[in-house]
């Protein structure tokens, strides 16, 4: 459980990033964060694993107040935390799994990391995790081989063998095609049901957001303007969020999207109905 109060952001040399921001995100729940280009969104999930200081205000995960964190606590406070990057933030001259354990390095020494001589039970980990991504054939494959949604797939095995309490998940598919984004905000929301793990997803595709998480929360000038479920987030939320627009072609998009998703999931019933039990897993 992830619980903001009052938290308020001023840079330096700015105006007020984060303007008395407060909500709660409950193990399992994923939400999209929206708004428009400086709305505050990279600053609010910066402000959570304290890459930016807060200015004011509180910020608990579970019982663990993080503002008041430093050295040790602070290091042991974001072992908790996956994060998911729009660029994958992978080494691309390390194989698959080398990547992939590296999301255990806040747990082992330094010697044993530098030796790359991780615990087996790291290692049973981080088969587990790629199985569950689809990653166990590219295990010894270099980074730089993959695709940009194996990348992806990649960066989410690596926050999930942390074995976090939240994901924070910055613009997850903005280098990816629509189906391969569909696919990774799919698995996202699969993974944190799996493993009740709470989520914050900054995205800035509202239709891909509507498609899959279960609250939306729309920031505007550093303020939360819309707290909802997918469905209340009408033109009248959307105007609200990003100010006069024809948002008639957004939400048609999100009609068709939706259609588009059904069909697709219909068609992979099927084929698992039919399919033999090797190949029903591959679907
Ligand atoms: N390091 C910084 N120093 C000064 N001001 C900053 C800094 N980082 C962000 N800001 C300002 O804070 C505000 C919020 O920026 P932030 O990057 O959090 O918005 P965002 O919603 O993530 O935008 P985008 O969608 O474009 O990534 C903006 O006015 C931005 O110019």
């Amino acid at each position: 459980m992830l619980t903001i109060a009052g938290l308020s952001k001023r840079y330096a040399k700015g105006d007020k990033a984060l303007d008395d921001v407060s909500l709660g995100i409950p193990a399992g729940q994923v939400v999209g964060l929206i708004g428009p280009s400086g709305a505050g969104k990279s600053t609010l999930i910066r402000c959570v694993n304290r890459l930016v200081e807060p200015t004011s205000g509180s910020i608990r995960l579970g019982d663990t107040e993080i503002t008041r964190l430093g050295g040790a606590g602070l290091r042991r406070a974001r072992r908790r935390m996956g994060m998911i990057f729009q660029e994958y933030a992978l080494v691309e001259r390390l194989t698959v799994m080398e990547n992939v354990l590296s999301g255990r390095l806040g747990y082992v020494g330094f010697w044993r990391a530098f030796l790359r001589r991780f615990p087996q039970a790291d290692m049973d980990r981080a088969f587990a995790v790629l199985e569950r991504v689809g990653l166990l054939d590219h295990v010894d494959k270099r980074a730089d081989e993959l695709s940009g949604g194996q990348r992806q797939r990649v960066g989410i095995a690596r926050a999930l063998v942390q074995e976090p309490d939240i994901l924070l998940v910055d613009e997850p598919t903005a280098s990816l095609d629509p189906k391969t984004s569909r696919q990774i905000m799919r698995l996202i929301v699969e993974v944190c049901a799996e493993r009740q793990l709470a989520a914050i997803v900054n995205i800035h595709d509202v239709a891909l957001a509507q498609m899959f998480v279960q609250r939306i929360i729309g920031l505007k000038a550093g303020r939360v303007v819309f707290d909802g479920s997918p469905e209340a987030l009408d033109t009248a939320a959307l105007t609200a969020i990003y100010g006069e627009e024809d948002w008639s072609r957004t939400i048609r998009e999100v009609e068709d999207d939706a259609a588009e998703e059904a069909a697709a999931q219909d068609a992979v019933r099927v084929l698992r109905a039919q399919a033999t039990p090797a190949a029903a897993r591959a679907l």
